[in-house]
């Protein structure tokens, strides 16, 4: 019988190594290592774990899943593949992007990768929008483009968590205004584009759950297209993909409709007589922006089915 592959996931108590854990859990094709929580944190102890087990996701911050990256790397002909969560690899050439809808052979790509960087939750969402109409010709590839979007609070981790259900953080704010958040580099390059988008986070007092959204003004894209082009552009793209769907406008749009799922919805609204659109998607930030597309990629990279649901919302 062939040997099922193994995987560790670093990072396992937080936020996205939780999510993806129980994903993972359900799985009979794989079967997950775990390391003493003890020495959770001791780098010659996930050395020898990594050194046991087919595939790494790396759930940790940033320094640390560079850390881990080398330790892997050390490892020579027994290091692991990889899957990273974090953004440290995000724009690495030599790294796989993780977003299998990025073009028609992405998904191929990652499958055959060694190591694969998992995108970030808000430019999976922007990336999707736009990176059609730039190869398209539609949206020039200097186009001022600002994304503006909306999170639930467990984007930032178990710290966040514990500060808004401790009630110590507000309704709502904007960040990211000194206009340099960590994601603008990916949401750049794996766009298409060649100007630096303007991007605004906010978070709000939810816990899961992102609108990604773009402005339009249609007379300055090429064609002068309408709404209804837009939308046959992104319906033609994305035909046939098992996660990421074009969806009917809507007057309202809330955040949380897909959460513990893997589903992205992509909407163009807008008015023809006005010549204006916003497109949007909406996603979980922690399934399709994180750890639904994690376990995505471990199933490409291990050529295994997976549920990427939830277990608790695949029923
Ligand atoms: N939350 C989200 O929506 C998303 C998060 N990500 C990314 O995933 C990664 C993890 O984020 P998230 O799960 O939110 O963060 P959390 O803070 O919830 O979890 C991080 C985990 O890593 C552990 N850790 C920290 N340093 C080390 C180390 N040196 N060695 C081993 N373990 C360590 C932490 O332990 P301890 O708490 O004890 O320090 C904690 O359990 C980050 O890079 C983040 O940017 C990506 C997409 C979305
Ligand atoms: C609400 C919130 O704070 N969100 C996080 C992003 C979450 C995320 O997806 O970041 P990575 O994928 O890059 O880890 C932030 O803006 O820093």
């Amino acid at each position: 019988m062939a040997k099922i592959p193994t995987v560790f996931i670093d990072g396992e108590a937080g936020t996205t190594g939780l999510q993806i854990r129980e994903r993972l859990a359900i799985l009979p094709a794989l079967s997950v290592r775990s390391i003493d929580p003890a020495h959770r944190k001791d780098p010659a102890a996930r050395q020898a774990l990594m050194a046991e087990v087919d595939l790494v996701v790396l759930c940790l911050p940033d320094d640390a899943a560079k850390e881990s990256a080398v330790l892997a790397a050390e490892l020579g002909d027994r290091a692991p593949r990889i899957v990273d969560a974090s953004t440290a690899h995000r724009v690495d050439p030599d790294w796989a992007y993780g977003l299998p809808e990025l073009t028609p052979d992405q998904a191929a790509r990652i499958a055959a990768a060694p190591r694969v960087s998992n995108p970030g939750c808000y430019p999976t969402g922007a990336i999707l929008l736009l990176r059609p109409l730039v190869e398209a010709g539609v949206m020039p590839a200097d186009y001022p483009v600002t994304v503006n979007a909306v999170s639930g609070y467990s984007g930032g981790g178990n710290a966040m968590i514990a500060e808004y259900e401790a009630g110590r953080a507000p309704d709502f704010e904007l960040y990211g205004l000194a206009l340099n958040h960590k994601h603008v580099p990916e949401l750049q390059l794996h766009a298409g584009l060649t100007r630096r988008p303007i991007f605004i986070p906010s978070v709000a007092d939810y816990r899961q759950g992102m609108i990604v959204s773009i402005p339009l003004h249609l007379d300055t894209l090429a064609g002068r297209p309408k709404p209804a082009d837009l939308e046959a552009l992104l319906r033609a793209r994305y035909a046939g993909s098992e996660y990421v769907s074009v969806a009917p406008a809507s007057a309202k749009l809330e955040p949380e409709a897909l959460n513990n799922t893997n589903l992205l919805e992509l909407r163009v609204h807008g008015s023809e007589a006005l010549g204006q659109a916003v497109l949007t998607a909406r996603f979980d930030n922690l399934g399709k922006g994180a750890s639904g597309a994690a376990v995505q990629n471990i199933g490409l990279m291990l050529g295994i089915p997976v549920e990427t649901r939830l277990p608790a919302a695949a029923e």
